[in-house]
Formats: structure tokens, sequence, C-alpha cells
């Protein structure tokens, strides 16, 4: 018997950073949309824990207990009283170290996976708990949709979404260390008095009423870690001005990036910038995906 949970990629619409903390981590207004981009894990009984991946990027991924989905796997299993032992393979189609949550989702995925295979009927306060301890992201992996992120960013207020909006996201050649792109943000800032970071009220009235010029408009400056990513990665600004000059709405760096994310007015409009993209050559793939989508859902 096998489980299979599939899970979503996330782009941050709203990305406000304050200064750093003593813990090293730096408080969020995180606003996450959960994107159509999604990871499959799944979770077959063996005599070890063991890790298989395969998908683009999967030779980026570690295989030994590092790995997210390990992690959560072994989480799970000490907290039960549980042996371990379980096979967990993971289809990638997020892309590895791109500002997507990519490792988040398989770190949630593995999590649902293991209770449902195991039995141990974990409640969704025990689930979002284990996700907080393995990373920032992974709590809002497992439930998807969109919500507020505050602390730094595991704790979560669902948002209201009022329509569909439509993406295209430019695939970069490498990738960003996370933190490396906030040791660059403290760099840049640390002669500046950072302010607490405030989700912004106009942005979350344009989700909840599904008002894509609204988004679009709020969208310029949004990501605070946006310049940190720029300067470690200075090619992503041609990315971004050709994804505009093929009519996206509005272009930005994905979370940490250096995936580039582009807001359309429609599909139609997605696919043409999507072709632009990769005929200006600045991307090495560009995935076209809807928002919202549904956290971390076992398949039948
Ligand atoms: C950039 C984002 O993806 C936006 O959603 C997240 O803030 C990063 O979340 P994540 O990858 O789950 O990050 P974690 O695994 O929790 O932390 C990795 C590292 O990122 C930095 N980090 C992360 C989150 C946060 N609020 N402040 C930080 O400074 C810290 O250096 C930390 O050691
Ligand atoms: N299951 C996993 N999938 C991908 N990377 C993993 C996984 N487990 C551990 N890693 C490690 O984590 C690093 C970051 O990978 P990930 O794809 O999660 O980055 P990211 O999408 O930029 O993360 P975030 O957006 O949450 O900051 C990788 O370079 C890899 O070494």
């Amino acid at each position: 018997m096998s489980v299979t949970v599939r899970v979503p990629a996330k782009v941050n619409v709203q990305l406000a950073v304050g200064g750093a903390r003593p813990d090293g981590f730096h408080d969020l207004a995180n606003v996450f949309l959960a994107v159509g981009l999604y990871d499959e894990v799944t979770a077959t009984p063996a005599d070890e824990l063991t890790v298989t991946c395969e998908g683009p990027g999967a030779d980026q991924v570690p295989l030994d207990r590092t790995n997210l989905a390990a992690r959560a796997a072994l989480a799970l299993a000490a907290r039960h009283g549980i042996d371990p032992a379980v096979r967990l393979h993971i289809a990638k189609d997020i892309p590895v170290a791109g500002g997507m949550a990519g490792g988040s989702a398989d770190a949630a995925g593995a999590l649902v996976a293991c209770d449902a295979l195991w039995g141990t009927g974990a409640s969704r306060a025990e689930l979002l708990d284990i996700c907080a301890e393995l990373g920032s992201d992974v709590p809002f992996s497992l439930v998807g949709g969109a919500a507020l992120g505050t602390g730094r960013g595991e704790r979560l207020r669902p948002l209201e979404v009022g329509g569909v909006f439509h993406w295209v996201f430019a695939v970069a050649d490498g990738g960003l260390s996370t933190p490396a792109v906030y040791r660059e943000f403290d760099r840049l800032h640390e002669n500046d008095e950072v302010p607490e970071p405030v989700a912004s009220q106009a942005l979350l009235d344009a989700l909840a009423k599904g008002d894509v010029d609204a988004l679009a408009a709020f969208l310029p400056g949004s990501n605070d870690l946006q310049p940190a990513a720029l300067s470690l990665f200075p090619q992503l600004a041609d990315t971004l001005a050709a994804g505009r000059a093929a009519g996206a709405l509005a272009a930005l760096v994905s979370g940490s990036g250096p995936t580039t994310a582009f807001l359309a007015r429609d599909a139609a409009s997605a696919h043409t910038v999507a072709e632009g993209l990769l005929a200006a050559g600045v991307c090495k793939a560009a995935r076209v995906a809807v928002s919202p989508a549904p956290g971390a859902t076992i398949l039948p």
C-alpha cells in the first residue's frame, strides 16, 4: 500500500521584511498565494527510511536525512514512537532552490502521506506544529489557498480569494540560497531603521475581490527581498523587463528568487508572456499556472 500527496508551490504577493531578530530570523508580513505547480510525494512501507527523487532539478535534491521530506517523516515518527521505515518518492515539478517553497512542499507532503500510511491520526494543529519546526514556509504548503504569515511566516491567517489569477513563472538557470538572500537584505539595510512589516489592506482587498488590476498595481515593490535577489543575481532584471515587454501586467521576483513571477490578465495572455520570455532567451523554462491552489491533498 502507498499514499501519494500532491502539494503546491507558492508565490509571495507581499513579502514585507522587518529587521533581523536575535534568533537570526526576520519578522514578516508574508502574503502567500498557492499556485498550481505541484510536487507529489509517495510514501510506501520499506525496510528503512529512503528518499528518491525524479523530475527537473532532481540532481540538486539531497537524498539523505537532510531532505526536508525525510526530516518530516522522522519528526512525525519520533513524536509517535513509530519506526520511520518508509520509502519517500518525490516527483518534482516545483523549481529547486527557486523561491517557490519546493522543499517545504515536500516536507508537508511527506508529513500528510506518512500520517495516512501509519494511521497516526495527528490533528491538524499537531501537523501545523511539526511544519513550523521544519521551516517557515512549511505550514503554508500544508494549508494552501492564500494566507497571511506573520512571525517568521509560520503563523497563518487564511485569506479570502474572490477569483482566479493567471501567472507565468520564469525558471532561472541556477538557484539562490534563502539565507544568503536574507543576509544580503541585512547588508543593504545596515544603515537603515527597518520598519515593522505590515500587510497591505489594499492587497487583501484586491485578493478578496479577485481584482487582477488592483493586484497588478500593488505588486511593484511588494517584495522586500527583490533588491537583495537582484543584487546577487543581476541578470534577473532582464527577465523582469522581458516579461513586462511581452505583456505581463506586473513582474516580480518570487520570494527569495531566482524564479520570477508574471501576472497576466487571462490564460491566453499568460501563454503569450511565456512565449515572449522563451523567445527573449532570458530563462531556462517558462511555466504557466493559476492561483489559488489547494494545499497538501491525498490523491485517490
Ligand atoms: C523567502 C520565503 O520563502 C518567503 O516565503 C521564506 O521566508 C523562507 O522560508 P524557508 O525557506 O522555509 O526558511 P527557513 O528554512 O525557515 O529558514 C532558512 C533561513 O532563512 C532565513 N529566514 C527565513 C525566514 C525568516 N522569516 N527570516 C529569515 O531570516 C534564516 O537565515 C533561516 O536560517
Ligand atoms: N525535498 C527537497 N526538495 C528540494 N530541495 C531540498 C529538499 N530537501 C532539502 N532541500 C535543500 O534545500 C535547498 C532549497 O530548496 P528549495 O527548493 O526548498 O528552495 P526554495 O524553493 O528557494 O525555498 P523557499 O522558497 O522556501 O525559500 C536545496 O538547495 C536543497 O539543498
